[in-house]
C-alpha cells in the first residue's frame, strides 16, 4: 500500500480497530478514513453505499461488528446474527461496487467446530458441529468469509479473511455482562482487591482453554496479510499456544496484587473447551507474534488503570 493510499478502517474505536489505525498511523499511512457507529451505521445500506460512493476508500480493514463474550453472545443470539450479516454484507458490497482495491475482513476462531482436532487448521472450517454459546455469530463469521471467496470467485476481487483467536488490549469492552474473559477478570480482580473482597467469581469450571493475542500484535498481523498475503483461504492470526481459564484467572491475580481466593460460578457456560488455533501458515508467510502472555496483560492492566478506573461501563 502507498503511504498516501486512502485506507478505511471500519471500527477504528474499538480493540481491534483502534489497534490497527495506531499501527497504520505508526507506518506513516496518512490518507486514513474512519466513522463512528453514530456518524455511519454499517448496518444501513443507505448510508453505507453513499459513504462508499463519495469517499471512494482503495482499502478496507473490516473490523466493525457486533461483538462480545460467552454470555452475551449466547443471550442476544438476534442481535449476533443480524447486526453481522448486515455489516459485512453492506461493507463488502459496497466496496465491490466502488471498486475497492483489497479489503479484509476479519472473522474469528469460533468459526471451527467444537470438538475439531487441536491445534485447529485453517481447512478444519465447516467440518463438524459449533458450539452452540456462539453458532448465529460464528455462521454470521462464515458467511463473511464465503461472500469475500464467491466475489473473488466471481468478480475478481482480492478479498482476505483472517481468523484471530482471542483478543485483549487497549479499547477493550470492561462491561461484565458483555466482555470477554480477559478484561472482566482484570476489572473483577483490580475492584476485590481495591474493595478487600474475600473472593473473586470466575464463570464456568474454569477448565476450558483459550488462547490470548494482544492486540497490537493482532494489528501488526493485519498489516502484514494486506500488504502480503492474496487468496481464497483463510489464515489463522495467534500465537500457538493456550491457557486454562483458572491458570489465566491465577496469573491475572498476580498482576493485580489481589491476595483472595477464586470461586466459580458453575451455572455460567464454559463454552468450546479449547480453541487453540495452528498457526503454521502465518508463521510460513513470514509473521509471527511477538508480545508475550505476561507482557501483555501488564501493558492491558496499566490501560485499565489509566483509563478505565472511573469511567467502566
Ligand atoms: N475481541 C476479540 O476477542 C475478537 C475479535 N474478533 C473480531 O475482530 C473484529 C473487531 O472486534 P473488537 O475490536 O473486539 O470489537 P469492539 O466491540 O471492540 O469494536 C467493534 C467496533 O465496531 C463498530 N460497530 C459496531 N456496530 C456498528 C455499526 N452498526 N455501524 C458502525 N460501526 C459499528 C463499533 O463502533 P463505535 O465504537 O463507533 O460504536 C466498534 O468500534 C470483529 O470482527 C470481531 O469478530 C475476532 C476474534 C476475537
Ligand atoms: C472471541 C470469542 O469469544 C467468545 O467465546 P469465548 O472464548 O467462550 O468467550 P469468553 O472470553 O467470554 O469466555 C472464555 C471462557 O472464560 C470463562 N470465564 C470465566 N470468568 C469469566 C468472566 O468473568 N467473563 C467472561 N466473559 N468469561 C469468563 C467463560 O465461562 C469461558 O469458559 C465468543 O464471543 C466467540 O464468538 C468468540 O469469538
Amino acid at each position: 500500500m502507498r503511504k498516501d493510499a486512502k485506507i478505511y478502517v471500519a471500527g477504528h474505536r474499538g480493540l481491534v480497530g483502534s489497534a490497527i489505525l495506531r499501527k497504520l498511523q505508526s507506518e506513516g499511512f496518512t490518507n486514513l478514513l474512519y466513522r463512528t457507529s453514530k456518524e455511519l451505521d454499517l448496518r444501513d445500506k443507505g448510508q453505507v453505499s453513499q459513504f462508499f460512493q463519495e469517499e471512494k476508500p482503495e482499502f478496507v480493514f473490516l473490523a466493525a461488528a457486533k461483538v462480545g463474550g460467552i454470555v452475551a453472545n449466547n443471550e442476544y443470539p438476534a442481535d449476533f446474527i443480524r447486526d453481522n450479516l448486515l455489516i459485512q454484507t453492506n461493507v463488502i458490497d459496497a466496496s465491490y461496487r466502488n471498486n475497492i482495491e483489497k479489503l479484509l475482513f476479519l472473522g474469528s476462531t469460533c468459526i471451527y467446530p467444537k470438538m475439531a482436532p487441536q491445534p485447529l487448521k485453517e481447512d478444519y472450517l465447516l467440518t463438524g458441529e459449533l458450539e452452540p454459546t456462539n453458532e448465529p455469530y460464528a455462521i454470521a463469521k462464515i458467511a463473511g468469509i464465503k461472500m469475500c471467496e464467491s466475489y473473488n470467485r466471481q468478480y475478481g476481487t482480492k478479498y482476505i479473511s483472517a481468523m484471530p483467536t482471542n483478543l485483549y488490549g487497549e479499547n477493550d469492552n470492561f462491561d461484565l455482562q458483555s466482555s470477554h474473559v480477559l478484561p472482566a477478570l482484570l476489572r473483577k480482580f483490580h475492584e476485590a482487591k481495591e474493595t478487600n473482597a474475600p473472593y473473586v467469581e470466575m464463570w464456568g469450571t474454569g477448565t476450558p482453554k483459550r488462547e490470548f493475542l494482544y492486540s497490537d500484535d493482532l494489528a501488526d498481523a493485519c498489516l502484514f496479510l494486506m500488504e502480503n498475503y492474496e487468496g481464497n483461504e483463510i489464515v489463522n492470526i495467534g500465537v500457538g499456544e493456550d491457557i486454562a481459564i483458572k491458570e489465566l484467572g491465577e496469573k491475572i491475580k498476580a498482576v493485580v496484587g489481589f491476595e483472595g481466593d477464586i470461586h466459580f460460578d458453575t451455572t455460567k457456560p464454559d463454552g468450546t473447551p479449547r480453541k487453540l488455533v495452528d498457526v503454521t501458515k502465518i508463521n510460513s508467510l513470514g509473521w509471527k507474534a511477538s508480545i508475550t502472555l505476561e507482557e501483555g496483560l501488564q501493558k492491558a492492566y496499566q490501560w485499565f488503570l489509566k483509563n478505565k478506573l472511573n469511567n467502566t461501563n
